[in-house]
């Protein structure tokens, strides 16, 4: 340690947004930082920053636009000192992070796996000609009209409980939400099915949590290690690679997964055309030090398939 260990005087503060899921990701945070230092709670405080993103709730996203709607307001508060670290569920966060900050402390991964929540029927396969799917993700939107082009796709968001009143609305005969998400909320209740990855490729990183710092604070860059998960870190390592080659924005739909299985890591990446009416995938392995080559190889062979125009909107 080059400095003293935070203490209830002066805590170590911990910036996240306000909504249920970044407040469990914030606790699961201080938890495993107060076990690892044997340090009482109130040793760390949590802050909640409201960000543009939280603010504008009747729009898309997409019509917001403008990178880190959710972040930018979080890492100005850590830049200004007002914050130590920030924390974030990973598969919302750029590849390249502003200057004078560092994302690379990962807890452990929660269940990849996207879900399937509908109050009517058990899978997709059973939804009628024009059934909506309440979806705001552009990639689960992609893989729903890929593989089922008859049915519509309807602009969804807001928080868990909100969704589920939509449904209940009739607004969309079902919805899809990250395991991870629900396991951390405890509603893992909410799902009707856990959706294999060969069905529905989650988005690169879902389900783990990221912890950002400043480039400068060695005393917060000491503390993080004991809580970084390696294995984690290996898997992103891969994905992150190959969307950062595939230069993607959350307006690309793009899935990736990376998984260890002993000395050798298996990556899977797919691209598709916005409208769903094509999908590019590839399934590689490689040596685990070789994930980020691997994920960036990959992200190039598919790039060369599909041509320019590929991601071009359509709707
Ligand atoms: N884009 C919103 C978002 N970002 C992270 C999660 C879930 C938790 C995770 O993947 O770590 C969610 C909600 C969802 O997709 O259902």
């Amino acid at each position: 340690m080059t400095r003293d260990l935070p203490t209830p005087d002066t805590p170590m503060k911990l910036g996240t947004r306000g909504s249920p899921l970044a407040l469990a990701q914030a606790h699961e945070t201080r938890d495993r930082l107060s076990a690892a230092f044997d340090l009482p709670q109130d040793a760390f405080e949590i802050v909640v920053i409201k960000t543009t993103g939280d603010r504008v709730i009747d729009r898309p996203l997409k019509e917001i636009g403008g990178k880190g709607l959710f972040t930018r307001e979080i890492e100005e508060a850590m830049l200004g000192g007002e914050i130590d670290i920030a924390i974030h569920s990973m598969k919302d966060m750029p590849v390249l992070q502003p200057e004078g900050l560092v994302l690379d402390t990962y807890l452990p991964r929660e269940d990849v796996r996207d879900a399937f929540v509908s109050p009517h029927v058990t899978s997709l396969a059973e939804l009628d000609e024009g059934a909506k799917v309440g979806t705001s993700s552009l990639r689960r939107k992609a893989q729903v009209l890929v593989k089922y082009p008859h049915l519509e796709v309807v602009e969804f968001r807001g928080n868990v409980q909100t969704r589920l009143k939509k449904l209940d609305d009739g607004v969309a005969a079902c919805t899809f939400l990250a395991m991870a998400g629900l396991n951390r909320l405890d509603r893992a209740d909410v799902a009707t099915a856990a959706i294999a990855p060969e069905v529905m490729l989650p988005a690169v990183a879902q389900g783990a949590i990221g912890i950002e710092r400043r480039s400068d604070d060695t005393r917060t860059a000491d503390m993080l290690t004991a809580i970084h998960d390696e294995v984690t870190g290996q898997r992103l390592a891969a994905e992150r690679a190959f969307l950062a080659a595939l230069d993607g924005s959350c307006e690309t739909p793009i899935a990736g997964l990376a998984e260890l299985d002993g000395g050798t890591l298996r990556l899977r990446g797919e691209v598709l055309r916005p409208d769903g009416s094509e999908a590019l995938s590839d399934d590689q392995t490689a040596p685990i030090e070789d994930g980020a080559d691997l994920g960036r190889e990959m992200a190039m062979k598919l790039l060369e398939q599909a041509g320019p125009g590929f991601f071009d909107w359509r709707d």
